[in-house]
């Protein structure tokens, strides 16, 4: 958990500020619109930073929440602080039916999908006649306590800030949190989360409106700052700028699209006031070296300012140890009448004319190590994501405990207990050791967004962060646990995914090449947690190229060449299998 004292101190500084004997009003102005701009890149953090979801159309929202308090205040005669719920649910229910149609977007179609809807909505507002088309709508009321009205830049600078802190703490608790993980490990594509569990769409839809609700909030702030909206203010260009405000600061970072609000905003002023004394007539200049300075800052800190000034505070490499006591329900360990876990029957699967895996078979019973071996090419990776409803086959079947799951999708797989890790890494580099680990508990939590936002699921975070922390240990990874995944080696990236499936609890564990990468002191320990996850009840079924490794530790062995399966038996068969030699092993291994 992240220390609260900056943003006490953050907040009494802002208090304090409209206080400073010969403080310039004009300040003020600065600092309401720095807010106002703090709240949408805030949530374009979480979008695109945190979420990886690029969106041009932020200003859209700003205009829903505006337009909102506009008309219901100024036509229905509604109090300002009755339209503020409204505003924020017109924003999040445009959200909703905006993000149901753009979130399955993926590469560069999401963007242009989000800049497509910011075009068409800022049309949308100038062409309406109820929302006073180009002209927009004026008149509107101030924001008002009793007697006192918010008439002025400096008397609704309080109500600015507040909403700029509670967002702040607000998102970061968020991101804190079992939700947050799930949110921030979008980052590293779908694969990854859904094998843990994580419904993405779902997710993706949830950060989409967490930052509509922020931009609504902006805009009905705006409308009462102003008292007046027309759609300039929500069209496209001001999308665009909302994007480059949160990119500046740091679009990871919360605190980064503050700090990159103030810096936009101030910068903007600056060049708008003083480049004309310089250069005289010289018309949009200012536009041109706005554009220049930014392409040099982001050159200067290309991930953004905010994570640009923190790399000059001591790095912090410890942090407080979970408390490992605390325990999670455990999964109650069925297995078939027969003992077999999984059974692959007959399975194929063909890319076009390319076929992977042709009618392979095989079953992993209970307390077995099993190893899926062949030269590259064979068909192994494929079979795994077969196996774990990455991919559904094109015939044949998969059944865990007897029960069919051919079409089941990778959600529904690790439900039932077979949790893996992957052939190329998919930690979320710049989340640490444990946030990574924990997101492999992610099903075996229960808080959702609003508890951990109000900060309600420390209980059940509690528990998650001890189950990862107890796995961490248990793969020999306890001194790392509060360091960056990114900054570990490779081998040891893979064991954190190891440590990743086994906080699912799984009944069968599938690692895709373990010990690649590892030096041999630390193959000889993988061995050994292998063996005594066997011998405590878990099925593993591992592909693995380094075949002294796999010869010591599988109890059987399946071979493939070109996706069929050639061989099967104990290691002692297939070293001495002809076939075996012939396609793969080259000599007796
Ligand atoms: N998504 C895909 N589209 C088309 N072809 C694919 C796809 N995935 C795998 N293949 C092809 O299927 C075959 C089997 O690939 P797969 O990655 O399963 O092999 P592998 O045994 O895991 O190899 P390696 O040991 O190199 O990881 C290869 O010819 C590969 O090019």
């Amino acid at each position: 958990m992240q220390s609260r004292l900056p943003i006490i101190v953050f907040a009494l500084l802002m208090a304090a500020i409209p206080f400073v004997p010969g403080m310039p009003p004009f300040w003020i102005v600065l600092l309401d619109n720095i807010g106002l701009a703090a709240l949408v890149a805030m949530g374009l953090v979480l979008l695109t930073g945190v979420g990886g979801l690029t969106s041009f159309g932020q200003a859209a929202f700003v205009g829903f929440g505006a337009y909102t308090t506009a008309v219901l205040s100024t036509s229905y005669g509604l109090s300002p602080w009755l339209t503020l719920p409204l505003s924020l649910l017109v924003s999040g229910s445009l959200a909703v039916l905006l993000g149901l149609i753009t979130v399955r977007l993926s590469g560069h179609y999401l963007p242009l999908g989000t800049l497509a809807w910011g075009l068409g909505l800022f049309y949308l507002f100038s062409k309406l006649e109820f929302l006073g088309r180009n002209d927009g709508i004026s008149a509107i009321p101030p924001l008002s306590i009793g007697a006192f009205k918010m008439l002025s830049p400096g008397s609704i600078y309080y109500a600015i800030w507040v909403a700029v802190i509670l967002s702040a703490l607000l998102t970061m608790n968020l991101l804190d949190s079992r939700t947050g993980r799930a949110i921030r490990a979008l980052r590293r594509g779908h694969v990854a989360a859904e094998a843990f569990g994580v419904h993405t769409p779902r997710a993706k839809l949830l950060v989409f409106i967490h930052a509509a609700v922020l931009a609504g909030l902006s805009g009905w702030l705006y409308a009462h700052l102003q008292r007046a909206v027309n759609p300039t203010p929500f069209g496209a260009q001001a999308g665009i700028e909302y994007l480059f405000i949160a990119v500046v600061g740091g679009a990871g970072y919360v605190w980064g699209g503050v700090l990159g609000a103030a810096i936009v905003v101030v910068l903007k002023e600056v060049l708008q006031s003083y480049l004309p004394l310089i250069l005289p007539g010289s018309g949009q200049v200012e536009t041109i070296v706005f554009g220049i300075m930014l392409v040099a800052l982001l050159q200067l800190a290309p991930g953004g300012l905010w994570p640009w000034l923190m790399s000059f505070l001591p790095e912090r490499t410890s942090g407080k140890k979970p408390d490992t006591s605390l325990k999670l329900e455990s999964r109650a360990r069925a297995t078939g009448q027969s003992g077999v876990l999984l059974q692959v029957e007959k399975a194929r699967k063909q890319f076009g004319g390319v076929v992977a895996v042709n009618n392979v078979s095989f079953e992993v019973q209970a307390k077995e190590i099993v190893a899926l071996i062949g030269p590259n090419g064979a068909g192994k990776s494929t079979t795994f994501n077969l196996i774990t409803g990455v991919l559904s086959a094109t015939s044949g079947s998969i059944s865990v405990l007897g029960r069919k799951v051919d079409k089941a999708p990778p959600q529904e797989i690790v439900k039932l207990g077979i949790s893996r890790t992957f052939q190329h890494v998919k930690l979320v580099p710049d989340m640490t050791v444990l946030e990574n680990v924990a997101i492999g508990a992610h099903l075996r939590g229960h808080s959702g967004p609003v508890s951990s936002m109000l900060r309600l699921d420390r209980a059940d975070e509690a528990k998650l962060l001890s189950e990862a922390a107890r796995q961490i240990e248990r793969v020999g990874l306890a001194e790392q646990m509060h360091q960056l995944a990114g900054s570990l080696s490779l081998g040891q990236q893979r064991i954190v995914e190891i440590a990743r499936a086994l906080c699912v609890d799984p009944m069968l564990l599938l690692l895709d090449e373990p010990a690649a990468g590892l030096r041999h002191m630390e193959k000889q320990r993988l061995a050994t947690l292998l063996r005594d996850l066997r011998d405590g009840g878990m099925s593993v079924l591992l592909v693995e190229h380094d075949m002294g490794f796999v010869m010591n530790l599988a109890d059987r062995i399946v071979v493939l060449d070109f996706g069929t399966k050639i061989a099967e038996g104990t290691p002692a068969t297939i070293k001495t299998n002809p076939e075996v030699i012939k396609a793969y092993l080259g000599v007796a291994a």
